[in-house]
Order: structure tokens, then C-alpha cells, then sequence
């Protein structure tokens, strides 16, 4: 049977953990089948990201392009766009084949900025465009809380807060917005808030001990995504996606000197071959 298919539009991160690995290893643990435009190869492991080559603009609407016309997208999600021209390229290539809301194939905007440990993976003046130009074609935006004060200025502490940076993230145009919690180090849980501006849904979820979180924001909207491309609505693939991500933190691993990755094994079968 032919599965149902995500177009992931990312980075590339050379040490596994998070970007299009994150997405495709998530994307394949939930029947997918995974399909990518890449923005950039990072030069990266679990201590950091030391370079960075971005792909020419064009050369990413045209990956975008392609696999839409001949294989088909049933849902697609961002993860590093890099910079403006390619965040521009993407608008444009998702408006020729249908991708966002107004097309109808539902599309995630995960605005990535910087890596867990700090590097960069979005330049400075990229931000306008993409609240400007991405934001109002997503059906769902999945920013951390480090996200939320670049993109709205608002410092996220409470559930109150939490819920004002969503209707800030809102007045941009995406359908939906997830605000994150992963970043909320102060709480003893991980309660991550979903709305679109008349509904308001918690996801609550617990928080674990542990500095393996790498690919975490990738492997929640990537099994979102999967459930997406099925027709599932929002909130209820936002909730698969929260208990896909509780696991997969939870079995997440230690990896060379820094952060390890989260862990979508736990999906796999045990049954042996
Ligand atoms: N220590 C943790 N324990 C349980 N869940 C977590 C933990 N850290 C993050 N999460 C969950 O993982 C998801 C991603 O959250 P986070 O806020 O860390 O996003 P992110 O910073 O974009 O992720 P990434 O580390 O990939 O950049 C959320 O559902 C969040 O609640
Ligand atoms: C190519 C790429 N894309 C995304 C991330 C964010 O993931 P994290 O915040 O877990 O480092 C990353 N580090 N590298």
C-alpha cells in the first residue's frame, strides 16, 4: 500500500540528531513516507554546529517543486530555512503547488532560530520574512519560547503568557500556534499550549531530567505532520504529536560529548524479521 506522504523543508545536521535525519527517522517510525528540500548542510555534532553552507534559493523552490508534481505532498513542515531569499523561495515554490492553508495541503511552520546550544541557524534579518511571508500560509506555527520572544517580543513564564504569545503569534495569520514548553525550565511539567484564537487546548506532558533533548521541536512536528497528511484534524494531530514526543524523550540516548537525540525507536516493532 502506498503510505501517505510529508515533504520535509530543512537542514541537514551531519551528526543525526536533529533537522531532515530528525524528520525522516520520525517520519518513517510513523508510516510516512519522508520527502526533503534542504536549506543548508551544517557542519554539526551533539557539541555544536561549526558550518554552515546554505543551498541556493532556487535550488530549494525547485526541490519543493518537483516531488509536488510527480510523487504528490499530503502535508509538508519547515525546520531551518537559513535565510530570507530561501524563506522567500519557499513562499512562493508552496503557493505554485498548493502548500498552506489557502492551498489546502496543511503546512507547519516550525521557525527555527538557533540550535539547543545556542548556534545560529537563521540570519538576523530572516526574522520579518518570516513572520511576513511563511506565517500567514501555515496551518500551525511550533515555536520554543526562545522563538517566541524573537518573533513577538513577549517573555513566556506562565500559562498566561504562554496563551498571550499565542494570539501574538496568531495576529501574523497561521491558523494555529503551539507554544512550546520544552524551554519553560522553571515548571516541573512540560504543558505546551495550542490555540487558534477561540480554541484553547493544553497538552500537558512531563518533563524529564535529561540534556538529550536534540531533534526534539523536528520529531513533535514531524509526527504531526504525519497525521496531517491523513486528514487528521489539528488538534488532534498536535496531541498524537505531544504523545509521540513524551516517548521519544523519554527514550532518548547519550551521544558523543554533548546532546544526544530524542528517540522514535520505541515505534519500531519488536517482532523479528
Ligand atoms: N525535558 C523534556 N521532557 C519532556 N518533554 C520535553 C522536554 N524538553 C522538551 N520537551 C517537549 O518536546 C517538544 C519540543 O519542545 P521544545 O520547547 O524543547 O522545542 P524546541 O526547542 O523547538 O526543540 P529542539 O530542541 O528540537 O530545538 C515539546 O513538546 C516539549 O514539551
Ligand atoms: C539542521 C538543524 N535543524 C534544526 C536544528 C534544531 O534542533 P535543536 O534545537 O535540537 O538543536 C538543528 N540543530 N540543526
Amino acid at each position: 500500500m502506498t503510505p501517505p506522504t510529508v515533504l520535509t523543508i530543512a537542514g541537514s545536521d551531519s551528526g543525526g540528531g536533529a533537522g531532515l535525519q530528525a524528520d525522516l527517522r520520525t517520519l518513517f517510525a510513523c508510516g510516512v513516507h519522508g520527502m526533503t528540500a534542504v536549506t543548508a548542510v551544517t557542519v554539526q555534532n551533539t557539541i555544536g554546529v561549526t558550518g554552515i553552507v546554505e543551498i541556493p534559493a532556487h535550488v530549494v523552490a525547485d526541490q519543493i517543486e518537483v516531488v509536488a508534481v510527480d510523487i504528490g505532498v499530503q502535508a509538508a513542515k519547515t525546520g531551518m530555512l537559513a535565510n530570507a531569499e530561501i524563506i522567500v523561495a519557499v513562499a512562493g515554490a508552496c503557493d505554485r503547488v498548493g502548500i498552506g492553508k489557502d492551498g489546502h495541503i496543511p503546512f507547519i511552520v516550525d521557525p527555527v532560530c538557533a540550535s539547543m546550544g545556542g548556534d545560529q541557524l537563521l540570519r538576523d534579518d530572516a526574522l520579518d520574512a518570516l513572520r511576513t511571508e511563511l506565517f500567514p500560509r501555515a496551518t500551525l506555527v511550533t515555536p520554543n519560547l526562545d522563538e517566541v520572544r524573537l518573533l513577538t517580543g513577549i517573555d513566556v513564564t506562565d500559562r498566561k503568557t504562554q496563551e498571550q504569545a499565542a494570539d501574538a503569534l496568531l495576529a501574523y495569520g497561521p491558523e494555529w500556534a503551539l507554544v512550546k514548553a520544552g524551554h519553560m525550565r522553571n515548571v516541573d511539567d512540560c504543558v505546551d499550549l495550542l490555540s487558534n484564537g477561540t480554541d484553547v487546548h493544553e497538552l500537558p506532558g512531563p518533563r524529564f531530567d535529561t540534556g538529550n533533548t536534540h531533534g526534539s521541536g523536528d520529531t513533535l512536528a514531524s509526527a504531526t505532520a504525519s497525521q496531517l497528511a491523513q486528514g487528521v484534524a489539528v488538534p488532534a494531530a498536535v496531541a498524537f504529536g505531544k504523545r509521540f514526543i513524551v516517548r521519544s524523550v523519554r527514550d532518548s540516548y547519550s551521544l558523543g560529548k554533548g546532546h544526544g537525540p530524542v528517540s522514535p525507536f520505541w515505534r519500531l516493532s519488536s517482532e523479528s524479521v
